[in-house]
């Protein structure tokens, strides 16, 4: 089957500097894929030219595969797009703003009243449809933005970011609506927050520095980052030797006499070796933590690793 998206060997020059450089990816039909990257990555470049909103510099964009550059107009029909400012007019009805969408996408004026109901319905809006969107809450604009994304039935979705600036209340129900229209279409969605790419995503996509440095399944990605270390302090701890003999252990740092930093490979399972052994030996256990790999940590593990 023909993958949503292609992107081949896409670059991409502000003025002098390159903000993506030389990506490539494959989409399927459907799920959602995550585009996860610190600020300033190059997410929103890559989502723009491949939503048709920016040309590239250089490489291909494949819709379906529809090349952009040659047919745009084609490629675009088949693209729903949430741009990181969600384009809204604050002074429109959320009926009159979809409306309008609707006219813009080139739905015939037979089949708008149907596309309009079906967009409000799904996204949770229709009993707002004749509330001035400047009088909506964040969460609700966001679901007028997505609705007007969706309005015309396109085969993917693209949300840049949206979940920026909403509340936790309005970001379970936004994370709600994406997982509902990705049931039938491809979403590919990005955040710079590792954790709402984790709840979301089947997929995921990492880019740094303008170039991808990670692309495979949640699972993949989760398994990847899964902990290697382990914070112990205790009252009367061993001697790093002694820790050594624990199957599993690979190193061990003690950064205050009582507080350890303990490696290993393997399994989480290492936690109740260790406490076993505290019990019996009475090193007097006082905490005992995972450790998590921070986002920025494995943002440069990723890029070092790209880049050998
Ligand atoms: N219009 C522009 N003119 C010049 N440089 C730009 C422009 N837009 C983005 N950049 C630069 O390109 C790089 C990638 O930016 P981009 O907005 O694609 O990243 P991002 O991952 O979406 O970040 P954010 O989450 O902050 O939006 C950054 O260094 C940014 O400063």
């Amino acid at each position: 089957m023909t993958s949503i998206v292609k992107l081949e060997h896409l670059s991409h020059k502000y003025a002098s500097a390159w903000a993506i450089r030389d990506i490539n990816m494959l989409i399927g039909q459907t799920g959602i894929m995550g585009l996860l990257g610190s600020n300033g990555a190059g997410k929103s470049t890559t989502m723009n030219i491949m939503c048709g909103a920016l040309k590239q510099t250089e490489g291909e964009v494949f819709i379906n595969g529809i090349n952009m550059r040659q047919q745009p107009e084609l490629a675009k029909q088949q693209i729903g797009f949430l741009p990181q400012q969600a384009p809204l007019y604050m002074d429109l009805t959320v009926a009159e703003y979809l409306r309008y969408c609707a006219e813009l996408r080139a739905i015939p004026s037979s089949g708008i009243k149907a596309a309009l109901g079906a967009a409000m319905e799904r996204c949770g809006v229709a009993h707002y449809a004749n509330r001035l969107i400047r009088n909506l809450s964040g969460g609700y604009r966001q679901r007028v933005g997505i609705a007007q994304a969706i309005i015309h039935e396109p085969k993917l979705v693209v949300l840049d970011e949206p979940t920026n600036g909403l509340d936790p209340n309005q970001i379970t129900e936004v994370r709600g609506l994406i997982r509902e229209i990705a049931r039938e279409r491809a979403v590919i969605f990005s955040s710079h927050i590792l954790s709402e790419v984790q709840v979301l995503c089947d997929e995921v996509t990492m880019i740094e520095g303008g170039r991808v440095v990670f692309a495979d399944s949640m699972d993949a990605f989760n398994n990847y980052i899964a902990p290697h270390s382990i914070l112990m302090e205790m009252e009367n701890p061993p001697a790093a030797n002694t820790l050594l003999t624990i199957p599993g252990i690979t190193s061990v740092e003690f950064s205050t006499p009582r507080k350890a930093r303990i490696f290993f490979s393997g399994d989480q399972e290492i936690v109740e070796a260790l406490v076993a052994a505290s019990v019996q030996q009475g090193w007097r256990l006082r905490g005992i933590q995972l450790e998590k790999n921070a986002l920025d940590e494995i943002f440069k593990q990723l890029s070092k690793q790209s880049a050998q």
